[in-house]
């Protein structure tokens, strides 16, 4: 079997599409302010993309650009300014932080309602209970690409390997809320391969490169690949070791151009769903 790819590119662009168009409803721009201090490399592809598709669908969006030795506290006292702004319905603090701020006192201090991360204890909690609130982006972005896909997780056997509260825990939660058959694999998983060969849908999150491989991979499995792992070469690779399980995959999705570019959607609808929830 030879995969089919899918094109993240093309389902993100069709979700901002439709997020604009929503926007040019409401008689006002949502705002977005992403908050980056210092300047690590991971962070800033994503910034500069972010900016540009936020723009093109019609958001508010602005970045904050503080210096690497900015205080936890002169960071709190941004957030604040920003959790009282009428005019800013998101807040992304990008992470990693520099090691002198407690990543974790930043994302509480965030309105869980302009929290669109979805990374504060509130969204987590509502998640994990099944109740409305803002969910994580990549994980929902997954779920995206997997309607797209025509891969249903209706009583489907899901393997999600990795367990990040960013990534692997949402993904499980959202995959259990749609009726799948969730089972976390992570580094102390004895048997790794037999577990994800076990997988009708499989979601890799470790950030190790190409750690799955071809025989990792189900005959006809959907293999959603969220590494984005930079080599030392320069190339960007995912998770899975992509053209050994495309032979057995059915559907896959590439790095870059599958799982990313979803992640910055979902930010946006996610702005656009606070926004309407705060204003109407
Ligand atoms: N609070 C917070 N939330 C985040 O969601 C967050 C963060 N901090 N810190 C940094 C990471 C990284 N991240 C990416 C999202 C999309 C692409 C993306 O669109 N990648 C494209 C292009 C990749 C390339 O060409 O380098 C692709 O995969 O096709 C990349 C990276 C979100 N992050």
């Amino acid at each position: 079997m030879t995969a089919r790819i899918i094109d993240g590119k093309a389902v993100a662009a069709a979700l901002r599409a439709t997020l604009a168009q929503r926007i040019g409803g409401l008689g006002y721009a949502p705002g977005l302010r992403v908050v980056r201090v210092g300047d690590d490399p991971a962070s800033g592809v994503y910034v500069r993309n972010k900016d540009r598709a936020a723009q093109q669908a019609g958001f508010n969006s602005a970045t904050i650009q503080l210096p690497e030795d900015t205080s936890e506290a002169a960071l709190l006292a941004v957030v604040a300014e920003l959790n009282a702004d009428p005019a800013v319905d998101g807040i992304l603090v990008q992470l990693p932080l520099p090691p002198q701020i407690r990543a974790d006192a930043v994302i509480q201090a965030i309105d869980p309602a302009k929290d669109v991360d979805g990374f504060h204890a509130t969204n987590a909690g509502r998640l994990a209970i099944g109740q409305p609130g803002l969910v994580p982006c990549t994980p929902k972005g997954v779920m995206h690409l997997l309607a797209a896909a025509g891969a249903s997780p209706r009583g489907a056997r899901a393997v999600v390997l990795g367990r990040s509260n960013i990534v692997g825990k949402p993904m499980a939660a959202l995959l259990l809320a749609a009726d799948a058959t969730v089972t976390v694999v992570h580094s102390r998983t004895q048997n790794l391969a037999a577990e994800c060969r076990r997988a009708e849908i499989l979601v890799a999150a470790v950030g190790r490169p190409e750690m799955v491989r071809g025989d990792w991979v189900a005959e006809g499995a959907t293999v959603i690949d969220v590494g984005i792992n930079r080599l030392p070469d320069g190339r960007l690779v995912g998770d899975v070791a992509f053209a050994e399980a495309a032979r057995h995959a059915g559907a896959i999705t590439p790095v870059p151009g599958g799982v990313g570019p979803m992640t910055i959607a979902c930010l946006l609808e996610n702005t656009l769903d606070a926004a309407v929830a705060r204003r109407g």
